[in-house]
């Protein structure tokens, strides 16, 4: 029976100026195991067209090409990549080597598409190289071989999988004559083992060396030849199941291929570094100046107390006064768990020994003060004792500021009497504490109003100051009170506003940054694309090999997330150091950590960075999957 069997194979190619070029014109011949055959003809003739559908990359055609009683025209494309794997083996004339393998990695490329444990692959390898002579020279580069050897290690790589046909076309057409009878010889020993080997020349010494010669015509079969019997060796074929490259193999791949191109893939993944680096960098200095601001303002007020103030209508000191009836309506508030009356001036005085200085903010104590924002002393909750900021206590007494605690200080506090005419407290205040808060003094409510009492004035509180049982009910409470048409008032208040223009700016700059990862995403495209191009012969290789077209997006995808992978993990790891950097800059002026890194924007850069490499690779790999083998083949 023969091994292949072709019926009436005719086969036309459309043309680009209109019409039909017939080049097979219905073609009958079969061929059986242990032949060297050599198919001769004028150039133009044919041969190639007629070995391409045997190989099973062509399928366009009409008639019957029956391998081993299967019809390749009932084949998917799959099946067909599976039966070049399993039964085709192709030698080049132009040897069409993969220049960044080696030469052992060359003919291990068909030996990954079997389910040979790695270690018998390597092995197949090794012999097969050691049979065409090369066994010295695994880890030899192509280009550091001559031509015949070149062509022996095509051969090496065709036996790989144990075919059963071997497809050569023009095998000899680059070598001396020396080379050629090398070859010749080994082809020959290819059909002694029972193999099917099918050359295409236009040399006469190749046709003599085989058992048969058919000639093509115009795209007909006008002479068949028999020179000597077919080779009766019945075959030992090698057990196996051929499979898809797969990722683990085309990852390799493309890891050497992109040893082989550092310089572009270098700056591609610098790039890439910069472009993660400073989307990082912004997201962290946002938040750690956020933090910062948090820090500063929410550190030294107490967060579950909100000061409340009426809405001013006009400046009608007694409009904005908080009365009794105002109390009621905070406490009745759900969560409100204290309120307080509270006294606020733009300005007081404080003076001692002659020397006058004005605050530029007072309030009575309450509390939404934290005994954390006093750097010595207490509270001001007893008559007649005040606390003032450290800042004042260094312009009585500069050297020592906490020695002030003990010592009496007069405070001035204008006012206005019941009939709205200005009026100046003053009385002789204990200092009792030393504040952080910057030109501020402060005195409690009783102090205050006692003060007041003695000009015959009844002190009336300008803010209410709320305190909420818990953290989490301070927002409901405060949209009850502004919905009870109060207004809220303080740093604290403006805190929400504050963080959400920093937040807002960060987000702008890392948006900003966010170019410079588009711009190696572009980069990513062009290199990819050029490289479709510059790699469509290897793409031909590969898929006369067998790879499927699933194999060869793969490999695409694969330099691009390993390229994704690079860049963002150095680029996190740079903005890491950076943050380490900043932060230990600026611990001299600021004694908190302002750039934040944490892992949650670690993760986004992470994958942000390889999601725009895969997707930057979208395009370049359909294209490459979608390139016609034979075309890719055929490219110079
Ligand atoms: N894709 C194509 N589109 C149109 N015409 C084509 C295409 N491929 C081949 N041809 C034409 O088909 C004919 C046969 O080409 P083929 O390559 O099979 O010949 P050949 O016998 O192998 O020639 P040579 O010995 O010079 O390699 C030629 O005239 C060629 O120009």
């Amino acid at each position: 029976m023969p091994v292949l069997a072709i019926h009436q194979l005719q086969k036309s190619y459309q043309l680009a100026e209109g019409g039909q070029l017939a080049v097979l014109k219905g073609i009958n011949v079969s061929f059986d195991r242990g032949d060297f055959v050599s198919i001769l003809g004028e150039s133009g003739g044919g041969k190639t067209t007629f070995m391409n559908i045997i190989a099973g990359l062509d399928s366009q055609y009409s008639g019957n090409v029956v391998f081993n009683n299967h019809d390749l025209r009932t084949m998917t494309t799959k099946q067909l990549d599976q039966y070049r794997r399993e039964n085709i083996g192709f030698i080049f004339q132009s040897f069409n080597l993969i220049s960044h393998l080696t030469i052992l990695e060359n003919v291990l490329v068909g030996l990954e598409m079997t389910d040979f444990p790695k270690s018998q692959q390597l092995e197949i390898a090794k012999r097969l190289l050691q049979r065409v002579g090369l066994g010295q020279k695994l880890k030899a580069y192509p280009n550091q071989l001559s031509g015949g050897q070149k062509q022996r290690v095509a051969i090496a790589r065709a036996l790989a999988n144990d075919p059963d046909i071997i497809i050569a076309d023009e095998p000899t057409g680059a070598l001396d004559a020396a080379n050629t009878t090398e070859i010749l010889e080994l082809l020959e020993e290819i059909a002694k083992d029972g193999k099917l080997v099918i050359a295409v020349t236009h040399s006469q010494t190749v046709a003599d060396y085989g058992t048969r010669v058919v000639h093509l015509d115009n795209g007909i079969l006008d002479r068949d030849e028999r020179l000597k019997p077919a080779f009766t060796t019945t075959p030992n074929k090698l057990a196996y199941h051929s499979k898809q490259l797969g990722f683990m193999a085309t990852f390799h791949m493309a890891l050497k291929h992109m040893r082989h191109n550092l310089g572009s893939n270098a700056l591609i993944i610098f790039g890439g570094i910069v472009g993660i680096f400073s989307v990082l960098l912004m997201l962290s200095l946002g938040s750690g100046v956020n933090g910062f601001i948090q820090h500063e303002i929410a550190g030294n007020l107490n967060p579950t107390s909100i000061s409340v103030t009426k809405k001013v209508k006009d400046n009608d000191i007694s409009s904005i006064a908080m009365n009794q009836s105002d109390i009621k309506k905070m406490r009745a508030i759900k969560h409100v768990a204290h309120v307080e009356k509270a006294y606020y001036a733009p300005s007081v005085q404080v003076k001692y020994h002659q020397k006058n200085v004005t605050t530029s903010y007072f309030q009575t104590q309450n509390r939404s003060f934290l005994t954390k924002n006093l750097s010595a002393g207490r509270n001001a909750t007893g008559l007649n004792e005040i606390i003032i900021s450290k800042d004042l206590a260094k312009k009585y007494s500069n050297q020592a500021p906490k020695s002030m605690i003990g010592r009496h200080v007069t405070f001035y506090i204008n006012t206005y009497d019941n009939q709205h005419r200005p009026v100046l407290l003053s009385r002789s205040l204990k200092v009792v504490g030393i504040m952080k808060t910057a030109k501020s003094a402060t005195a409690s409510w009783a102090t205050v109003a006692s003060m007041a009492r003695a000009k015959g004035i009844n002190l009336k509180a300008s803010l209410l100051v709320v305190t909420i049982d818990r953290l989490a009910n301070v927002k409901t409470v405060q949209n009850k009170v502004k919905a009870a048409h109060y207004q809220l008032t303080g740093v604290g208040s403006m805190l929400d506003t504050i963080n959400n223009y920093v937040k807002l700016a960060s987000y702008l700059l890392a948006g900003i940054a966010g170019i410079s990862l588009l711009v190696s995403a572009i980069m990513i495209i062009v290199v990819l694309y050029i490289g479709v191009g510059a790699r469509t012969k290897e793409i031909g290789i590969l898929r006369a090999l067998g790879a499927s077209r699933a194999d060869i997006r793969s490999l695409f995808f694969s330099e691009s997330l390993i390229l994704g992978t690079l860049f963002s993990s150095l680029g996190a790891l740079v903005a890491w150091g950076a943050t380490l950097g900043i932060n230990a800059a600026s611990s001299g002026f600021v004694h908190y950590d302002i750039a934040h890194l944490n892992i949650g924007f670690v993760v986004f850069g992470v994958t942000v960075g390889i999601l725009i490499s895969l997707i930057a690779a979208l395009a370049p790999s359909w294209k490459a999957a979608r390139l016609d083998p034979v075309t890719a083949l055929s490219v110079e």
